[in-house]
């Protein structure tokens, strides 16, 4: 079983298109990997995504916003949190993506990763095949069951304005946008 939670309407339609417009303006950069300093600063291989940097006031109300959540997620994941990593505000192009991989947790690494706990992924814009300027196709946020299991990938509903959260040793990749821009949020929750 593969153990995520979804809160829907964490955001309204107009702070989502906001966020979007912001992010879309900063430009942003190359997205690198969590690692050491000395390491080349993206992945393109791996990762390919924009992060954007956003205003302070923008990035407090996000703050605020993920510091709501955290009883309900302790209720779901049974664990006591502490507070999130700095936000990061993702814009994916076409052909953008994450291969699959952990957030942290895993004993394969000793590195700030370890101490996240929970993941949490904000969706601002809406997913869908049809060809509407406000959405996307493929970019899918997927998340595969664990190696010692039967072989699961489930596929989170991309909601506008929703909050998924899922362990951070949770194996998951975003698959390549095939059309137009994608927008998320992503934060992770410490340890207590
Ligand atoms: O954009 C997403 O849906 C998730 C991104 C992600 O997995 C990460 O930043 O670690
Ligand atoms: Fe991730």
């Amino acid at each position: 079983m593969i153990d995520y939670i979804q809160i829907t309407e964490v955001l309204d339609e107009a702070a989502c298109s906001a966020l979007c417009a912001e992010i879309r303006a900063a430009g942003g950069r190359a997205a690198g990997l969590m690692g050491r300093a000395d390491q080349k600063p993206a992945w393109p291989e791996v990762r390919r995504t924009r992060r954007a940097e956003v205003s302070e006031a923008t990035e407090g109300s996000v703050n605020a916003l993920l510091a709501r959540q955290k009883t309900a997620l302790e209720r779901h994941f049974g664990l006591a949190l502490g507070t999130c990593e700095k936000p990061q505000f993702l814009h994916y192009r076409e052909g953008d993506f994450f291969v699959p991989h952990q957030d942290g947790n895993t004993p394969l690494i000793h590195d700030e990763s370890r101490f996240r706990k929970i993941s949490a992924v904000m969706f601002l814009n809406r997913q869908s095949d049809d060809p509407s300027p406000e959405g996307y196709s493929g970019g899918s946020l997927v998340l595969h069951g664990p190696y010692s299991g039967p072989n699961l990938r489930v596929s989170m509903p991309a909601l506008p304005g929703s909050l998924v959260a899922f362990r951070s040793e949770t194996t998951h990749e975003v698959t390549p946008v095939t059309r137009n821009e994608r927008f998320t949020i992503v934060s992770w929750y410490r340890g207590a």
